[in-house]
């Protein structure tokens, strides 16, 4: 790979609680390593690139989950590759739910999802906002905060997902769960932007497209010490330890 391709689905459309930040950290922490870096936006009707090496889609409201819907419809075949290839993606929120199954509104009507996440939304009337901690399986802490009114369940066929960890404080996908992990694949509710406050997150993505060990450097080191300063705080303000 010469150039480390990310696609940003629906920038405009889905960039609505500041997850644009989650490509901006991807493609400054490759840069900081010497790895030239390539974003391309991708929005309603357009061509989509040959090859993608991260795809990343942010959150909405339902408005602008509806707009992109038929779009998510016709591409979904081709993220479904990508998956299957292993191409690191991260699904945030509103964005994740339009890479489920479907996605349930208040009024009762569905919306077909991409099938990316074998994962089902069902909007209520309840707003889900606060800040949230969750622990991952493999022991290490995310912070960010929530802002949906998903109660999220896992498909009669999720073979191969897990949850991306379990709710230390917040209410994540509704059964203390968090997010879904399959294969190199990710959907969370977490805002932060997830990625620039939970760095660990964006290098193991990184590490997965570039195929390799990502040593920290200058860069990365003073970020890092600004992410962790923030989960510490949001830890404090909820009362867990991060
Ligand atoms: N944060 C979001 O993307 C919200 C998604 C969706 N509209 C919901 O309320 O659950």
């Amino acid at each position: 790979m010469t150039v480390l391709r990310i696609l940003h689905l629906y920038p405009r459309e889905l960039g609505i609680n500041g997850d644009a930040g989650n490509v901006l950290a991807l493609a400054e922490r490759a840069r900081w390593r010497g790895v030239d870096v390539d974003v391309v936006s991708h929005a309603p009707g357009a061509e989509l690139p040959p090859s993608a090496d991260i795809v990343h889609i942010g959150s909405g409201p339902l408005s602008s989950q509806r707009a992109v819907a038929e779009d998510v419809a016709r591409i979904a075949p081709r993220l479904r590759q990508w998956r299957d290839a292993g191409v690191p993606i991260l699904a945030i929120a509103g964005g994740w739910q339009l890479l489920g199954e479907e996605i349930e509104t208040p009024d009762g009507e569905t919306i077909a999802g991409a099938r990316v996440f074998p994962t089902r939304a069902v909007l209520g009337s309840r707003r889900h906002v606060a800040e949230v901690v969750v622990r991952m399986r493999d022991g290490g802490i995310l912070a960010g905060f929530e802002n949906h009114s998903a109660t999220t369940t896992f498909g009669a066929d999720a073979s191969g997902a897990a949850p991306l960890g379990d709710v230390v404080s917040g209410f994540g996908n509704g059964d203390k769960t968090e997010g879904v992990v399959i294969g190199n694949a990710i959907g969370t509710h977490l805002h932060g932007p997830v990625l620039p406050m939970n760095p660990v997150l964006a290098d193991r993505m990184l590490q997965t497209a570039l195929r390799g060990e990502l040593p920290p450097v200058t860069q990365t080191e003073r970020v890092d010490r600004y992410a962790a300063n923030a989960r510490r705080a949001i830890g404090a303000r909820l009362g867990v330890a991060v």
